[in-house]
């Protein structure tokens, strides 16, 4: 890769959070987070709607005070040192801005004048232009680009200013595969050269893709953490699927972890089962409780696997 993207490590934990408290009267967002992200490795933050992701990266990327606990960013706390925690994260998703009425060059040479890059501030957008594949989007005004172009140039403008931590909130939403392919590419780098980098994902795909580690919000709380592999052995060895008629799920004689209308006569069911041997087992009684199914699949639990689990799990809690 371009030594250009090269990032120099400040801290071996960027990233702290301890404690963390965010309530919005006495809606609680965030209800004690705690977690801490290592030097050069990618952090995945996931969760249902209104778990509290976006709270989380508000507050890391100080747009957002919190209601209590501390959180360190390059070493410096986000309320006490706010402006010079911005100097050092980037930021990608919802909050960042670009010119419309700029182009995607224009705007990122602004983003690096206003970073104090001076005349470095043309090389450095030059480099992300070439390094990222924006050629053809460089000259063209932000305003006519699609969404999964902005996306791209807005990522761009994260990184003008070489920052340590580099916030991703849902960089993918929108883009098409190779552009998302791309992207996962250039974080990739960015990582193996010192960037830390925090993500948050509706793509449960992307997140084990890129993250070291995971940490699940339900809630404003942590329920589950750690690497996409321990996750996947929360759920079990073997995951079965099949799809069968919906007029006969109540023929079933074993339960079932998840039921998902895939048409409106058939559903998708999916049961875990501890060992290869159980996974026989199920797929016997499919048989012996005389269902007829398709689209039989035997597999290792993959991470929507994980995240059924963990609502089950919290609806029995
Ligand atoms: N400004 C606010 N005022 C009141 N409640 C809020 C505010 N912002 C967030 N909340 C509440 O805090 C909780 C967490 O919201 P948050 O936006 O962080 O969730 P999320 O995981 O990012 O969800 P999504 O995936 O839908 O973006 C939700 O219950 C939400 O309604």
């Amino acid at each position: 890769m371009s030594s250009t993207l090269l990032i120099p490590v400040r801290t071996a934990t960027p990233v702290v959070v301890e404690d963390l408290h965010v309530a919005f009267g006495k809606a609680r967002a965030l209800d004690g987070v705690d977690l801490e992200v290592r030097a050069g490795t990618t952090l995945g933050v996931l969760g249902h709607n209104g778990a509290g992701k976006t709270t989380l990266i508000k507050v890391l990327t100080t747009l957002l005070r919190p209601t209590t606990g501390r959180v360190v960013v390059d070493g410096l706390y986000v309320v006490t040192d706010a402006t010079a925690v911005r100097r050092r994260i980037g930021v990608t998703g919802q909050y960042a801005g670009l010119d419309e009425f700029l182009t995607a060059r224009e705007n990122l040479e602004l983003v690096g004048r206003l970073a104090g890059l001076r005349t470095q501030a043309r090389v450095r957008s030059g480099e992300l232009i070439d390094r990222l594949g924006l050629q053809d989007l460089a000259s063209r005004r932000i305003g006519e680009l699609s969404g999964g172009s902005r996306r791209r140039v807005d990522l761009a403008a994260s990184l003008v200013g070489s920052p340590s931590v580099l916030f991703l909130d849902e960089p993918t939403t929108g883009l098409d595969p190779l552009a998302r392919t791309a992207l996962w590419e250039v974080v990739d780098e960015l990582t193996t050269n010192g960037t830390t980098v925090v993500l948050t994902t509706q793509y449960l795909e992307e997140a084990d893709r890129l993250a070291d580690h995971i940490v699940v919000l339900n809630k404003g709380r942590v329920a589950a953490r750690g690497t996409p592999t321990q996750l996947k052995r929360i759920v079990g060895g073997k995951v079965v699927t099949a799809t069968i008629p919906a007029d006969r799920l109540h023929r079933l004689t074993f339960p079932t972890d998840a039921a998902r209308l895939v048409a409106s006569d058939q559903v998708r069911v999916s049961v875990t089962a501890n060992d290869a041997a159980t996974a026989a087992d199920v797929v016997a009684r499919l048989v012996s409780d005389d269902v007829e199914f398709s689209d039989l699949d035997i597999a290792s639990p993959s991470l929507d696997d994980v995240f059924t689990h963990i609502a089950l799990e919290g609806a029995l809690s």
